[in-house]
């Protein structure tokens, strides 16, 4: 496969703030052994520190205090049921929306600080495509709003990579729900971010397309060595992709559990019939039932 991204994987970014332990090499980082490549092309981007952070809408609390370290170049899922408020810690991260109360940092930075120089990229559910332009169209912006040099070719084949060769000229209204989640994908690596945040990235799309994305994504963010923080409802996925899994509690979410992914890269999908892949997945499934509340009357 081609290298889409050969201008980010040689870029230096500066440590700073909370980085110091994030010079190792990500494979290091990453708890995994040094892969034959060393995958020491850039140093790692920095630690991500939240302290006392809590996220309030009206009378609702979305999120308790939640002091947490994420590893700066490392795989970090956010698992929970179901409106436990782990797209608020996302928009957090992506400052989109400020703590009520608490401070999140990204090295030295704010994550309003870090997006304004569009050091983050985003692919969220409603995928926010812009409309009036084309796959290839929203997947160029994506590059220009980061200010990397235009790259015509490695947008193919990010295209390519999320299956909508063809469909270049199409505009979202014309894509399914599916496909337009991955031209969103698409658009966020084309960024190639520092920090990177998706939310249920693969929620609308078909298994094998899934699979394969499943597959073939994660060297891109390795070698890059990008921080990527995932939400998906599939334990399954969460394993296969991250370095740790933190199980959320109903809201107002709290981590209930923070689960480590000590599992060699790549990850091809026979991983997943291993016994040490299920065991893992066994782990974060008692985490997240054992952080359901009680049943009975209330
Ligand atoms: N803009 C908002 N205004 C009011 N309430 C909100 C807003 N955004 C989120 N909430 C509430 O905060 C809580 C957490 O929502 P959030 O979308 O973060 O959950 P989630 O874990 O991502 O859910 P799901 O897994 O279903 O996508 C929910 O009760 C939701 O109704």
């Amino acid at each position: 496969m081609s290298r889409p991204w050969p201008c980010w994987a040689s870029r230096s970014i500066p440590a700073c703030g909370t980085a110091r332990s994030s010079r190792r090499p990500v494979a290091e980082r990453r708890g995994g052994p040094s892969s034959a490549s060393g995958i020491t092309a850039r140093e790692a981007a920095p630690d991500i520190l939240l302290q006392g952070v809590t996220r309030d809408f009206g009378a609702v609390a979305a999120l308790a205090p939640i002091d947490l370290r994420i590893t700066g170049g490392a795989v970090t899922a956010l698992v929970g049921p179901s409106g436990c408020g782990k797209s608020t810690l996302l928009r957090l991260l992506a400052g989109l929306i400020p703590p009520s109360r608490g401070h999140i940092l990204v090295g030295a930075e704010t994550p309003d600080a870090l997006r304004r120089r569009a050091g983050l990229a985003m692919a969220f559910q409603d995928a926010a495509l812009l409309p009036w332009r084309s796959v290839r169209g929203n997947v160029a912006l994506g590059r220009a709003l980061a200010r990397r040099p235009r790259d015509p070719r490695a947008d193919e084949a990010l295209i390519g990579l999320v299956g909508l060769a063809g469909f270049e000229t199409w505009r979202p209204a014309e894509l399914s729900g599916g496909m337009r989640q991955r031209a969103a994908i698409a658009r966020a690596l084309a960024a190639a971010p520092e920090l990177l945040l998706l939310d249920e990235p693969f929620g609308a799309v078909d298994e094998l397309t899934r699979e394969r994305l499943n597959a073939e994504l994660p060297p891109l963010w390795e070698t890059a060595g990008a921080t990527v923080i995932l939400v998906t409802h599939s334990v399954t996925e969460a394993v296969r992709l991250s370095d740790r899994v933190l199980v959320m509690t109903p809201r107002p979410a709290r981590i209930a559990a923070d689960i480590p992914v000590p599992l060699p890269r790549p990850r091809a999908e026979a991983l997943a019939a291993t016994e040490r892949f299920a065991g893992i997945c066994a782990a974060v499934r008692a985490a997240l039932r054992s952080a359901e509340p009680a049943a009975g009357p209330r």
